[in-house]
């Protein structure tokens, strides 16, 4: 009878089969069957039904895991990176492991597939219970759809095909299995669709796992056997051997897409596959062509999002010709696509010619004169003779922070080059010590600011000897250095400078009047070229501008709540806050540290040391924000600012650009806030091109309200009378304003108010004659 029994247990019977042979063999059950047949027959005849079933199941399993195979090629070739869910919306792509799982479940919850479910011998049961039920199919599809966990499983499933991808075998994770993933605190070890009533079963599946010690080194799911290679076969023989109790293990273990089909039952042996049998002639064909779609795809792709608001062309840098030692260089730094100002002006540049370059802000402009100065000290250093050190390259810049941020990146680009140095001329450093540094360090690119430059000109350190030599002269931010404020300094400059020479303008605003004036630098038939467009927005569209009109008075009150309500919505924040002039940003910034604002303060009148230390930090930090003046509205690229507010007008519409352009560099997003009082609304005018949205005061919290208050009373009233004689002088020196003397005293005196100053303080009668402020109402002059 046990014989019989083992004999049964042999065969492809389940676990309920068995019960039933086993207690027929106890006694129990008809002795005839239908049609006249006795047990025995009765059993064979059912034994064959089942291995039927068995085999058309094998056969769906095997068309879909070649399929599968055939997908993990082609996406092997096709050099797939995209995630399974990008996957399954292309109707060619290969299939995810997790698309495969839902097609099987589908294929076995179909009308008619009960069927493929019956573990019984014999006709399908309707009942719940078993094989076929209603239950299982919800299991599967529970199975299948379940959230976070599913992951773990497609995971597991995934991690198979992939390993069998790179190494032409299946191969599992034994750790994998270990993970027992768990639902409903049952334990599935497998994604088989015969793990049918998962609860009953699982006692079985624990005792198998804890008598034949430990379970997955025999099945089909043992990380030994599928990790094998060529040395595998002994073990695989002796893994054979052992499963005779395969119907046991199919529950437990097999792999997600095969089912128990999965396990071997003929020793594997390892042969050499073709190329002609991993890469059928069909599918190569089908992978051209999939290719040649994906790749027609990903052209327009490019071209759609070139021709929207990308910065960046398509065009690679090894595509120019710049020296080797400078692409290994952008590589390093992980630069390889030029942005649209350098591939527009690239090539120009290189060529010699003069030109006025026109880009947005953040885009490039730096690197797209660095890299053609680069190349003139290069060819320059190959035909000199000179005895004296030459200087090549001198660029101009109005601030010491904006000059020591190209040093920096010309630097970097030089970092293969040997014997080629940068150096700046700045403000707030030893005469001397630039002197000696110019003598004893190689100095072939000189990045100045227009003051410290014309000193050493105009001190004859050396320099304008050196300079003789000079091959290109750049100006950055170059309207505003040809603007009223440095135009005699920037004249005197170029006076010292050879005549032959290639010079180079750029900025990312350019008005007419600076157009004209430009002669001043270039030559006549110099090339001007904006990559702007003319009519288009100067700003970038990823940048949202917004501006609110509130009284003067209520500025300081607003900042604080403006500041808090960024901050709790952003959590890696960087924040600018841009004041009209050095002593206003002093007093906000005092405002805003007493209130334990995580806050730092950079303005013209701070000392040098300072304002590097600061500048450095503001570079590297997140969740920090900095009260500024102008100097660092041009050109400091200040990654990854969230928000920028400008408090009060700024001094023209060129200088509002450029403070906003602190945000939304490199293509990134960002926030533009103008908070200007109702009489500078004047001012909307320069901007009404400008996509500036005007939003509603906010209403203030009492309790920031009150805090301000509080804090302001703490200040000091040096800095708050500091403060006031520099919004008077800011506005008297804006035309709108400073035209009417009593208007503007009555603004001041409110503004004054504001900051808790119970009266105005005096005007020396000199700083009052001159600011055209001598006897008018409401100014008081020291005696
Ligand atoms: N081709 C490029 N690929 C990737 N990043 C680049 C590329 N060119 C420049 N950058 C980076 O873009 C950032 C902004 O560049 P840069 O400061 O030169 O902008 P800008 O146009 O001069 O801005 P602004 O008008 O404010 O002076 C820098 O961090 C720079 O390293």
């Amino acid at each position: 009878m046990y014989s019989s029994i083992l004999r049964e247990r042999s065969s492809s019977f389940t676990l309920t089969s068995w019960i039933r042979i086993f207690s027929r063999n106890m006694g129990g059950g008809p002795r005839t069957f239908p049609g006249g047949l006795n047990k025995w027959q009765w059993k064979r005849m059912h034994e064959k039904k089942a291995r039927e079933k068995e085999n058309k199941l094998l056969d769906q399993e095997k068309q879909l895991y070649e399929s599968r195979i055939r997908s993990e090629i082609r996406s092997k070739m096709l050099g797939n990176t995209h995630n399974s869910s990008e996957k399954t919306t292309q109707s060619h792509g290969p299939v995810s492991s997790q698309e495969h799982i839902k097609s099987l479940a589908d294929r076995f919850m179909k009308a008619g597939a009960e069927d493929l479910w019956n573990e019984d011998d014999g006709p399908v049961k309707k009942s719940n219970h078993g094989s076929g039920s209603i239950d299982s199919t919800i299991e599967v599809r529970r199975f299948v759809s379940m959230g976070n966990d599913k992951n773990r499983i497609f995971d597991r499933s995934s991690r198979g095909y992939s390993s069998m991808s790179r190494g032409g075998r299946f191969k599992r994770n034994e750790s994998s299995c270990d993970e027992g993933d768990e639902f409903d605190g049952r334990k599935f070890d497998t994604l088989s669709p015969f793990a049918t009533n998962f609860a009953g079963k699982k006692e079985k599946v624990k005792s198998a796992r804890n008598v034949n010690g430990v379970m997955r080194n025999k099945g089909l799911f043992s990380g030994k056997k599928f990790r094998k290679n060529d040395s595998s076969t002994e073990e695989d023989s002796e893994d054979d051997g052992k499963l005779n109790g395969w119907m046991d293990l199919r529950r437990t273990g097999s792999s997600a897409s095969l089912g128990n089909h999965d396990v071997k039952l003929t020793k594997r042996v390892n042969r050499h596959v073709t190329d002609d049998e991993l890469y059928p002639p069909l599918d190569i064909n089908v992978v051209r062509e999939d290719l040649s779609k994906r790749r027609l795809m990903e052209n327009v792709v490019e071209e759609n999002v070139e021709s929207r608001d990308s910065i960046y062309s398509r065009k690679r840098f090894d595509e120019s010709c710049i020296s080797p030692l400078t692409l290994k260089a952008l590589s390093a730094s992980g630069i390889v696509q030029m942005t649209r100002v350098q591939d527009a002006t690239l090539s120009e540049c290189l060529d010699g010619k003069d030109a006025l370059v026109k880009a947005k802000t953040g885009t490039g402009k730096s690197m797209a004169f660095l890299l053609p100065a680069i190349e003139t000290v290069l060819k320059a250093t190959n035909s000199s003779n000179s005895r004296v050190l030459p200087v090549f390259v001198l660029i101009l810049c109005p601030t010491r922070e904006l000059a020591s941020q190209i040093a920096a990146e010309g630097k970097a680009l030089l970092k293969y080059h040997d014997g080629i140095g940068v150096q700046t001329l700045i403000g707030g450093t030893r005469f001397k010590l630039d002197q000696q540094r110019l003598q004893s360090e190689p100095c072939q690119i000189l990045i100045a600011t227009p003051g410290r430059l014309l000193d050493h000109i105009e001190n004859k350190s050396g320099l304008t000897s050196r300079l003789m030599a000079l091959k290109l002269f750049i100006v950055d931010e170059a309207d505003l250095l040809l603007d009223l404020g440095f135009r005699r300094d920037v004249e005197k400059i170029i006076d010292s400078l050879p005549r032959q020479r290639q010079s180079l303008l750029f900025s990312a605003t350019i008005p007419k009047e600076v157009r004209r004036v430009s002669q001043l630098v270039l030559k006549r038939d110099h090339s001007y070229i904006d990559t702007i467009g003319l009519g288009c927005v100067e700003t970038h569209d990823k940048v949202k501008q917004s501006c609110i009109v509130a009284p003067h008075e209520s500025h300081f009150h607003l900042v604080p709540h403006l500041l808090k309500d960024h901050i709790s919505t952003t959590a890696d924040y960087k924040i600018i806050v841009f004041c009209s002039t050095g002593m206003v940003t002093s007093l906000m910034y005092t405002l805003l540290r007493q209130m334990k604002l995580n806050v730092r303060e950079m303005h013209a009148r701070k000392p040098q040391l300072h304002r590097t230390r600061v500048s450095d930090e503001f570079k590297e930090s997140k969740r920090l924000i900095l009260v500024t003046s102008d100097v660092s509205a041009r050109g400091m690229n200040y990654p990854d600012v969230t928000l920028v507010i400008q408090v009060g007008i700024p001094s023209d519409r060129e200088q509002y650009i450029h403070r906003l352009g602190r945000t939304g560099r490199e293509g990134k997003s960002g926030e533009g806030l103008l908070l200007i009082a109702p009489w500078e609304r004047y001012f909307l005018d320069e901007l009404k091109d400008l996509p500036l949205e005007p939003i509603p005061v906010p209403d203030l919290d009492s309790r920031v309200k009150l805090e301000v208050d509080q804090s302001m009373a703490k200040i000091d009233t040096s800095i708050k009378e500091a403060a006031y004689h520099a919004w008077l002088g800011y506005y008297n020196s804006v035309r709108e304003t400073g035209r009417d003397k009593t208007t503007l005293a009555e603004l001041a005196n409110r503004f004054c108010f504001s900051i808790g100053l119970e009266k105005p303080p005096p005007l020396f009668r000199r700083t009052a004659v001159k600011m055209g402020l001598k006897g008018i109402v409401g100014i008081p002059i020291r005696k």
